[in-house]
C-alpha cells in the first residue's frame, strides 16, 4: 500500500554503488510505499569488487542534519546504519529521541560482504553502551550478534542465548539473522525475541548467490518502513523477510562480483500482500 503521507528516516553511511548503505534503505522505503530521509553518518568509495575508501561526516554536520530535519518533518521511525566510530555513535545517540523520530531499528552494521570494515572495533562498547538501548528492534547478522553478545553462536540455542544478550543490553527486539551461520544450507531461519520474551523463526530456502549487496539494509529498512505504517513487530518483520526474500531470488545483473538485491521483486512482494 502506498501511503505517500508517511516518513521514516535512515542515519547512515553512502555506498557510491548503490546497492548497499543509504541508498538501499531508500530503495527499501521507496518500494515500501513510504517516503524517506536520510542523516549522513559517512561515505564509503565503492563497486561490487570491493570498497577502497571511506570518509566520517563531521559531528557538527550529522548534528545540524538532525536540527533541519525536526524542524519540519512528521517522521515515523527511523533505522540506523553505518555509525563508523565513537563520535557518530555519540552525536546518533545525542540527537536521536523516539518522541520526534519515531521507534529506531538498529541494523549493526559492522563489516561488509567485501570485508571492509564501517565500525571500528575500539568502538563496540560505546555501541553497547549508547545505541543498543534505542533499538525498539536491533537485526544483527551471524557475525555482528556474536562481536556484541561476545560469544560464540552454533545453533539455534546459541542464537537465542545471544538474542537475549542483546535484550538485556536494553533493544526491545531483537531479529539475529541466520544466513551467515554454516548451518544454512538448505535454510535461512532468522530468531525473533520479542520484548515479552516470546520467540518465532521466521525460515527461508537458502539461495546461492553472490548478489546480496543490500539485504541487511533493506530487512532493517523495511521493519522501519512498516513500524512507521503503525504495523507491530512480528508483521513488521514477517514482511521484511518475505520480501527480501524475494529480493534475492530474482536477481538483477548490475556489477561483475558482489551485485545488488532486486528492490521491484520486493516492491511486487510487498504489494501483493498489502491489496
Ligand atoms: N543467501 C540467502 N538466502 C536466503 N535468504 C537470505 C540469504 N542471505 C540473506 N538472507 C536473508 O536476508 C535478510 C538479511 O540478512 P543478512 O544478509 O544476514 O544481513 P546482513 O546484510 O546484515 O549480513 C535476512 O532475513 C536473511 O535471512
Ligand atoms: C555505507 C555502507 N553501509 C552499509 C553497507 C553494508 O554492506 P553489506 O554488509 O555488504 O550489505 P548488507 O547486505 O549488510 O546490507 C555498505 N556497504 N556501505
Amino acid at each position: 500500500m502506498i501511503q505517500q503521507d508517511i516518513q521514516a528516516l535512515t542515519i547512515a553511511g553512502h555506498d557510491s554503488d548503490g546497492s548497499a548503505g543509504m541508498p538501499a534503505d531508500l530503495h527499501a522505503f521507496f518500494v515500501d510505499g513510504v517516503y524517506g530521509h536520510g542523516i549522513l553518518t559517512a561515505a564509503v568509495a565503492g563497486n561490487s569488487y570491493d570498497i577502497t575508501a571511506q570518509e566520517v561526516m563531521p559531528k557538527e554536520f550529522i548534528a545540524e542534519q538532525f536540527h533541519q530535519l525536526a524542524r519540519d518533518f512528521q517522521i515515523k521511525a527511523a533505522k540506523t546504519g553505518m555509525l563508523a566510530n565513537d563520535d557518530v555513535i555519540n552525536v546518533v545517540a545525542d540527537h536521536y529521541d523516539s518522541q520526534t523520530f519515531g521507534p529506531l531499528v538498529v541494523d549493526p552494521v559492522i563489516i561488509t560482504k567485501h570485508g571492509a570494515m564501517l565500525l571500528a572495533q575500539s568502538a563496540y562498547e560505546l555501541f553497547r553502551e549508547r545505541i543498543i538501548p534505542l533499538a525498539k528492534v536491533i537485526t544483527p547478522n551471524f557475525y555482528e550478534a556474536q562481536k556484541l553478545a561476545e560469544m560464540t553462536i552454533n545453533n539455534r540455542q546459541d542464537q537465542l542465548t545471544a538474542a537475549q544478550r542483546l535484550q538485556k543490553m536494553g533493544a526491545k527486539n531483537v531479529v539475529v539473522k541466520g544466513a551467515h551461520s554454516d548451518n544454512a544450507q538448505d535454510s535461512v531461519d532468522d530468531l525473533v525475541l520479542l520484548e515479552d520474551g516470546s520467540h518465532f523463526w521466521t525460515s527461508k530456502p537458502f539461495i546461492k548467490t553472490s548478489r546480496l549487496n543490500g539485504t541487511g539494509d533493506a530487512f532493517s529498512a523495511i521493519i522501519a518502513a512498516e513500524l512507521a505504517k503503525g504495523q507491530d513487530v512480528p508483521s513488521a518483520v514477517r514482511r521484511a523477510k518475505d520480501a527480501v526474500y524475494a529480493a534475492i531470488a530474482n536477481p538483477l545483473t548490475v556489477g561483475h562480483k558482489f551485485g545488488p538485491i532486486n528492490h521491484w521483486a520486493a516492491q511486487a512482494e510487498l504489494g501483493k500482500e498489502a491489496d
